[in-house]
């Protein structure tokens, strides 16, 4: 468990219980469904918030990702935060209501939950960042899930091929059963033809970043990512930017990465897709570790950037004013 310092982080069993806690509150705009399993056997949550929850409509559908890297234990409660904003915010606070109405919003609070509880099972932080999957011959052990996502996987020298490395690729794409089974479920919400989802954002820690694709090049263009493309990520990356103070890039501008989330959900799905990289900025503020008395300023200093976001999550376009 935490340290007792920081006990008001949620571990996964509190996490569950969060959640669970959440649907039973709510349950007419709050689901819980399962996109799968960890590799030691985890389910791998997914919250369904929008009016007739259990129906699902013809509205723009939305995705927050957190906890790909296991230390990034903040990520963790903006997740828990983003439950409790939207649900409690259904019925009293009109601009939540109307986009609870308005959207489809899946929230999958912990996409690596075995290296969570690696990270914090003797007391002490291990700063353990990869999933658990063992490389059987070697003896080392897990995937960089954020760069085993299988859009250019491994093509640019953003990810490393050593087991042992922390931003270790796995052996192919998607190898790892979390990255498979948030990449199934993302498939499954093309409807018709067309992918139902419109935007996303992974939440990491630390720097206080908004980063948008390409990450494996450091050019803007490339193919399927066209001016309007890049142009429209952009502006909504600085948009949301404003509102929290993160500093907005191309994720490609803070190093090369191959293999990442956002390049897989836009390259290959074309979902606007962001990273934000939560606090603390720099080395100062606790690293991956900030005291827990930090967790409710800054989650809830990403209130407006995850409303804006929906609000443009029938058009993303809209920003540059190009009616798509
Ligand atoms: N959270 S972090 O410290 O691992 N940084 C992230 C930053 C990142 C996220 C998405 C695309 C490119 C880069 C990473 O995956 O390296
Ligand atoms: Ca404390
Ligand atoms: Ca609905
Ligand atoms: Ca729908
Ligand atoms: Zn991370």
């Amino acid at each position: 468990d935490f340290p007792p310092a920081d006990s008001d982080y949620h571990n996964y069993a509190e996490l569950t219980a969060a959640v669970d806690q959440v649907v039973a509150d709510h349950p007419s705009i709050a689901r819980r469904t399962s996109v799968g399993s960890s590799h030691q056997g985890r389910d791998l949550m997914a919250v369904k918030i929008s009016d007739n929850a259990a129906a699902d409509e013809d509205e723009p559908e939305v995705l927050f990702t957190h906890h790909q890297h296991a230390r990034e234990h903040l990520t963790v409660e903006m997740a828990v935060y983003l439950l409790d904003l939207l649900t409690d915010g259904y019925g009293s606070d009109p601009r939540i209501t109307e986009l609870v109405r308005e959207r489809e919003i899946w929230v999958l609070p912990d996409l690596n939950p075995d290296g969570g509880e690696y990270d914090i099972a003797t007391g002490s932080y291990r700063g353990w960042r990869k999933n658990r999957q063992p490389t059987p011959w070697n003896g080392a052990v897990g995937t960089d899930l954020n760069r085993n996502w299988a859009y250019n996987w491994g093509c640019c020298g953003g990810s490393s091929g050593n087991p042992f490395s922390s931003t270790y690729r796995g052996p192919s794409a998607a190898s790892a059963p979390e990255v498979r089974a948030v990449s199934d479920f993302v498939r499954s919400r093309v409807v018709g033809g067309e992918q139902q989802i419109t935007a996303a954002i992974d939440f990491h820690t630390y720097g206080e970043l908004i980063l948008w694709p390409y990450g494996y090049t450091y050019d803007e263009t490339a193919p399927g990512m066209t001016r309007d493309d890049y142009d429209a990520h952009a502006e909504l990356g600085r948009l949301m930017a404003r509102s929290n103070g993160y500093t907005p890039q191309q994720s490609s501008d803070l190093y090369v990465t191959d293999g990442s989330i956002n390049d897989w959900l836009w390259g290959d799905q074309g979902i606007f897709s962001y990273t934000f990289e939560m606090y603390p900025a720099g080395s100062a503020g606790g690293g991956f570790y900030p005291p827990d008395e930090v967790i409710t300023r800054e989650t809830s200093r990403n209130r407006e950037a995850v409303l804006r976001l929906l609000e443009y999550a029938d058009c993303p376009y809209r920003i540059i004013g190009e009616e798509q």
